[in-house]
């Protein structure tokens, strides 16, 4: 390594390492890992400034070049909720739309999904919660009312040929209730699972949880939802959020939610930080010889893109390691 480091600029040594090391056993790891990208709709919409179209629309096509399988593009939500959304429409139409590439957006009721269709959605994802009181603050129904509007998106889909992804946040803590025991995450992940969302992402909304937690909310959804049914997605508050990803992919767990540099927040769920980074999920895999098809040198371009526009440093720590910003 230290011929290397004498001849490649400080930027790529990261990336030479990486090379280095990828060949170790994977142990019982899934041999592939499917990357879900957040970073345009949760790392955006919790930004205060409005961000341009074209910058939001430049984002998701960087991040599609990268390689990432899917993109979460934006949220069909109600602008005067989170009026960075707003231009949900026109980023949807602006983007490339490369072959192979899965562009969900949120879908909060059937006004959305009517909305997301018409603009050209071919995925949606709804968003409900293992708290109550989440719930009403993020989007102003009970989980029961949650439920019924999400059947009916469920219903029309399934008639129309879209594909539904579900999330169920606060599964490690609410950051109205506190501690949400294990077995609500499992019985409002099994109604989305039954209602039929091919894949449920269970979300550390406010980044609390710890690997000892993960494991035990994991253990009781596990009961009631197929492991390929299931997607982890942490928030790094409290910097936990690569821990908590390595113990769902050692469960078995093998779709990761994660956001470009670190971006992102729920506006509903004060003092709730970053996604864990992408480019931080993708070194750990291909370090552990895990396959992404992602381009790690495209993903810190992309990172350093929407950075510059936001005029943030980033929360990667791989970025941070990899270049100076
Ligand atoms: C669900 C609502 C709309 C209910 O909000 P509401 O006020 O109860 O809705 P309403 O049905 O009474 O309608 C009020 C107004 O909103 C309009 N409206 C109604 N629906 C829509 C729509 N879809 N698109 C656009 N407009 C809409 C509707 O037309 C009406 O307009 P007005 O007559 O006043 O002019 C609202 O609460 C909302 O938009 N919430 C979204 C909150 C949000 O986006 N939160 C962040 C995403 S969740 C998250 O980040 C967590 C996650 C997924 O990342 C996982 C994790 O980390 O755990």
């Amino acid at each position: 390594m230290a011929t290397v480091k004498k001849v490649l600029p400080r930027r790529l040594v990261g990336l030479a390492t990486l090379r280095a090391v990828s060949t170790s056993s994977v142990g019982t790891f899934p041999k592939q890992v499917k990357i879900v990208e957040v970073g345009p709709r949760d790392g955006l919409q919790n930004e205060k400034n409005i961000v341009p179209t074209p910058v939001k629309i430049k984002l998701i096509d960087m991040l599609s070049e990268a390689g990432l399988p899917v993109v979460e593009a934006t949220s069909f939500v109600s602008p005067k909720w989170v009026p960075q959304m707003a231009d949900h429409a026109e980023v949807l139409k602006g983007i490339q739309k490369f072959p192979g590439v899965n562009y969900p957006v949120l879908t909060p009721n059937f006004k959305g999904f009517q909305a997301a269709v018409a603009a050209g959605a071919k995925e949606v994802a709804i968003f409900g919660a293992a708290s109550e009181l989440f719930t009403k603050k993020n989007i102003n129904c009970s989980i029961d009312e949650s439920l019924q509007r999400f059947d009916e998106i469920l219903k029309a889909a399934r008639a129309a040929g879209i594909s539904v992804r579900g999330y169920v946040s606060c599964v490690l803590g609410c950051p109205y209730e506190g501690k949400i025991s294990p077995a609500k995450v499992a019985e409002v992940t099994k109604k989305l699972y039954s209602m039929g969302c091919y894949e449920i992402s269970l979300g550390d909304t406010i980044g609390v949880g710890t690997p000892g937690a993960m494991k035990d909310m994991l253990s009781a959804v596990l009961q009631e939802v197929p492991v390929t049914a299931l997607a982890v997605h942490c928030h790094d508050t409290y910097g936990q959020a690569l821990a908590n990803t390595l113990t769902a992919l050692q469960m078995g767990v093998s779709v990761m939610d994660s956001s470009v540099a670190g971006l992102g927040g729920c506006p509903y769920a004060q003092g709730a930080s970053g996604n864990l980074a992408t480019e931080d999920l993708v070194y750990m895999l291909a370090g552990l010889g895990i396959h992404t098809g992602v381009n790690l040198q495209k993903l810190l371009e992309a990172g350093a893109f929407i950075c510059q526009a936001l005029n943030r440093r980033t929360n990667s720590k791989v970025a941070q390691a990899t270049c100076k910003l």
